[in-house]
């Protein structure tokens, strides 16, 4: 991870870091640690209680869940602050932190939070993104709306009726024209 991540530091490519369960482990917290010395990120992305960890701000994890209640504006200043990155700091509402700049994202579902990998599979979509020639503000908001646009969308429909049916109707939401996903 790190060669990958200098290498495209050195290349000018932008990298996305998402600290899965940071605070769970000590063998997660020492590499992460090691990663964000030897590499800089573009977007520092995750849920606030591993965002919050890098910052040193108490708040309550379990694993790689995020249980705890706080102020995510502030953690995403900080993290934004500390890393010289764009910070986002998933949950109902999603914070993002770009120099002076805090945007928030309101679309989602709660069925995001029931399974397994919505963190993890944003940050492709995040990812993806970046690789467009927009600003970074706009690359991260398309990202975060468009991922949960899709879960609202999908929540609507009548075959899903949990976790494991929406799973797959989300996957295939993600395939679609950002248009059909729009709120009417
Ligand atoms: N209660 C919720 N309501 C709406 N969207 C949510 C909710 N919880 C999480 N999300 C969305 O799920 C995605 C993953 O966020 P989160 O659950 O915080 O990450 P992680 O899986 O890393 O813990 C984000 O797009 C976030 O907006
Ligand atoms: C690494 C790992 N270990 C257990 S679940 C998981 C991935 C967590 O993904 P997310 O936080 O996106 O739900």
């Amino acid at each position: 991870m790190i060669r990958a991540g200098k290498a495209a530091n050195e290349k000018g490519v932008p990298v996305v870091i998402d600290p899965v369960g940071v605070a769970a482990t000590p063998f997660r917290t020492t590499a992460m640690k090691e990663i964000l010395t030897e590499v800089k990120p573009t977007v520092i992305k995750g849920n606030a209680g591993e965002l919050a960890h890098l910052v040193e701000v108490p708040w309550e994890t379990k694993g790689v869940e995020s249980i705890g209640d706080g102020d995510a504006d502030e953690i995403a200043s900080k993290v934004t602050e500390a890393y010289s990155c764009t910070a986002v700091v998933t949950g109902k509402t999603d914070v993002i932190c770009i120099g002076n700049e805090m945007l928030h994202n309101t679309t989602g579902h709660p069925l995001l939070g029931k399974i397994t990998g919505a963190g993890c599979l944003l940050g492709s979509i995040l990812t993806a993104c970046l690789s467009t020639n927009d600003a970074i503000e706009q690359q991260v908001l398309t990202a975060v709306r468009f991922y949960g646009l899709a879960a609202e969308y999908v929540a609507e429909q009548t075959d899903v009726n949990g976790p494991g049916t929406f799973l797959p109707h989300f996957i295939d939401a993600l395939s679609y024209d950002p248009a059909t996903l729009e709120r009417t």
